[in-house]
């Protein structure tokens, strides 16, 4: 035998077999993660929130979802409820009905949650709402609106919450926030306000939580095609009620 069958091979097919076994383990450890994890989603009822609750449901999450929108809500419960596949067992998801705008609504929403299930292992804030048009044409009430749903909700839900995240010692806050809580763009003020308080907010507990082993992630995305648009708030506070047109120019700011 020469050296390619006495040494190369047996380390090329060893390095292989414990790149494989790495793998699995990983794999073993991220879905045992997830398994039984209670996890409250905000704005379960559309895009984002929506398609997280399909993810979670179906790695063994015990899913909590939460909307202002009942029928909303069960409509997403029957679509989880056909999920096969995944994990090796499944929860009965459960829903809470509340308006995140409505801080009282938002206590007595932590307190069923907790009441309901326990504990929160996963917090995603994602509820979220958009906001179009001219600073100089709109009203303060919208700029108050678009701050309580994305702001003051998310810290609202946060805040009621943690002292039971804090007690088990351990859990993991996300909120979705956005490219715009990073850098803001003409005629979207109220959202990018809330987005960059929402940041900063976050960050701020992220360094707090240290001690007590909970993790804070901020999201940031880019555009996705959802109801964010259609449901943007206007100048006056009525409903936008368009969609977003994607003009396919990299060098243009095509939906502002
Ligand atoms: N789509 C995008 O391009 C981007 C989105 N984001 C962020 O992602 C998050 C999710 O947005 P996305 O999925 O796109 O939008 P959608 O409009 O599809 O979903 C928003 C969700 O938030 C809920 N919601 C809004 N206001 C309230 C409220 N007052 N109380 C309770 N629930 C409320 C909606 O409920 P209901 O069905 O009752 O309206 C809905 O379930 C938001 O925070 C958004 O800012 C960030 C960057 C990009
Ligand atoms: C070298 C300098 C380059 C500077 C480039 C500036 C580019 C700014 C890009 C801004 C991207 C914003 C992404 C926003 C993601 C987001 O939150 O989308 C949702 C909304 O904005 C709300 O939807 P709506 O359709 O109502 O705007």
């Amino acid at each position: 035998m020469d050296l390619t069958s006495w040494v190369i091979l047996p380390f090329l097919l060893g390095s292989v077999g414990i790149y494989g076994l790495l793998k699995l383990l990983q794999r073993l450890r991220s879905s045992a993660y997830i398994q039984d994890a209670v996890v409250v989603i905000t704005g379960a009822t559309s895009g984002l929130g929506k398609e997280c609750a399909k993810v979670f449901y179906e790695a063994g999450a015990q899913v909590v979802l939460c909307g202002r929108n009942e029928e909303g809500l069960k409509d997403v419960i029957k679509q989880l409820c056909l999920i096969r596949g995944g994990a090796m067992k499944f929860h009965k998801p459960h829903m809470v009905i509340f308006d995140l705008s409505d801080v009282e609504a938002v206590a007595s929403a932590a307190r069923e949650i907790l009441h309901l299930v326990g504990k929160v292992d996963i917090l995603i804030n994602n509820a979220g709402v958009s906001y179009r048009g001219a600073i100089v044409d709109t009203k303060l009430s919208v700029d108050r609106t678009i701050m309580d749903t994305n702001y003051f909700g998310p810290v609202a839900l946060t805040k009621a919450l943690l002292p039971s995240m804090i007690q088990k010692k351990g859990g993991h806050i996300v909120v979705i926030s956005s490219v715009q809580g990073k850098i803001s763009i003409p005629f979207r003020s109220a959202y990018s306000a809330s987005k960059h308080a929402t940041q900063a907010f976050f960050d701020c507990l992220r360094a707090e939580m240290v001690p007590h082993d909970i993790a804070v992630t901020v999201i940031s995305p880019g555009y996705i095609q959802t109801n964010l648009s259609l449901n943007a708030v206007t100048e006056d506070g009525s409903r936008y009620g368009g969609r977003h047109v994607f003009i396919n120019k990299p060098a243009s700011l095509g939906r502002l």
